[in-house]
């Protein structure tokens, strides 16, 4: 049995938590919602009918009273430093999705540190992409090249700084509004570009990994492509993933990548 603790009530949150419930060894005992909004995660929760609710707090509960197994995170950067960072510091294994919060100057360091300090792991998910066991199997060997292209419909770039180039709601062509490094990328598109810090970490770093950003109306999914060159040999990925209808930004497959970890957790074999 593992005891969960989730930091983040939104799309993905809710997805997993309804994707689990069937899971008699996962039990979510502590819900992290961001400060001001308890009763109302507390409201949408009893909406799932749960038998038994886990705690609603604006913090991880971490002094024994409420144990837990293991802190999942769904909820954006910010949740990092102020959940992620205290978590691992006493020792809980973490894991996340918005691992683009690693490209801010020292976090990753301080990630590091903290999961030193608690002799624990904090494990970043692959989310929306495939194929992140191979370019990190690949990087062992050197990796000459990674060039990433997410492509998504003017929807999903809503409320990003892709709006002050583009008319999002006008396009009638798919526009290129962003090149460069996945550094900048996953700064600048918190909730758009954890796809190319995932690769970045995995492959040959935030600052060598070239990233492209698309407004595309004519493709009605979230399309992220890569390519990587090395001492293996050459790989392409290409994945078509569904958006969220709860946030069109969010690939649902995310959500399958919390739930896998979460499984295999429990699982005496894992795949
Ligand atoms: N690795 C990947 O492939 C992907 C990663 N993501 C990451 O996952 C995050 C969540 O995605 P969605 O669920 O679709 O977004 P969402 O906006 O639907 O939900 C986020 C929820 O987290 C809550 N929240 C925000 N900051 C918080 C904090 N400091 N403490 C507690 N709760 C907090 C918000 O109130 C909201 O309810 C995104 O911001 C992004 O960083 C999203 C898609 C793919
Ligand atoms: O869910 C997706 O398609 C990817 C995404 O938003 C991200 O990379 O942050």
């Amino acid at each position: 049995m593992q005891r969960i603790a989730m930091i983040g009530f939104g799309a993905i949150g809710r997805a997993v938590i309804e994707a689990i419930r069937e899971e008699p060894r996962l039990k979510l005992v502590q819900l992290i919602a961001t400060p001001g909004k308890v009763s109302e995660v507390q409201a949408q929760l009893a909406t799932l009918g749960l038998s038994e609710p886990p705690l609603v707090s604006e913090s991880l509960i971490l002094d024994g009273s409420c144990p837990v197994d293991c802190v999942v995170e769904c909820a954006g950067h910010a949740a990092i430093q102020e959940h992620v960072l205290p978590a691992l510091q006493e020792g809980l294994p973490c894991v996340l999705v918005s691992i683009g919060a690693l490209s801010e100057p020292g976090l990753a360091e301080a990630l590091e540190m903290a999961a030193g300090q608690g002799n624990t792991q904090l494990h970043l998910l692959s989310g929306a992409i495939g194929g992140i066991d191979a370019l990190a199997a690949a990087r062992i060997a050197g990796l000459e090249e990674v060039v990433y292209t997410g492509r998504k419909p003017p929807m999903g770039w809503l409320g990003s700084p892709a709006e002050e180039t583009l008319d999002l709601a006008a396009l009638t062509q798919a526009e290129v509004f962003f090149e460069g490094t996945a550094r900048d990328a996953a700064q600048q598109f918190p909730k758009n570009a954890n796809v190319a810090a995932t690769l970045a970490l995995a492959g040959i770093g935030l600052d060598r990994t070239r990233v492209r950003l698309i407004a595309d109306p004519e493709v009605t999914e979230n399309i992220h492509h890569y390519q990587a060159r090395g001492a293996f040999g050459r790989m392409e990925v290409t994945m078509v993933g569904k958006p969220l209808a709860s946030n069109p930004k969010t690939s649902a497959l995310t959500v399958y990548s919390v739930v896998r970890a979460l499984c295999n957790r429990v699982r005496s074999i894992t795949v």
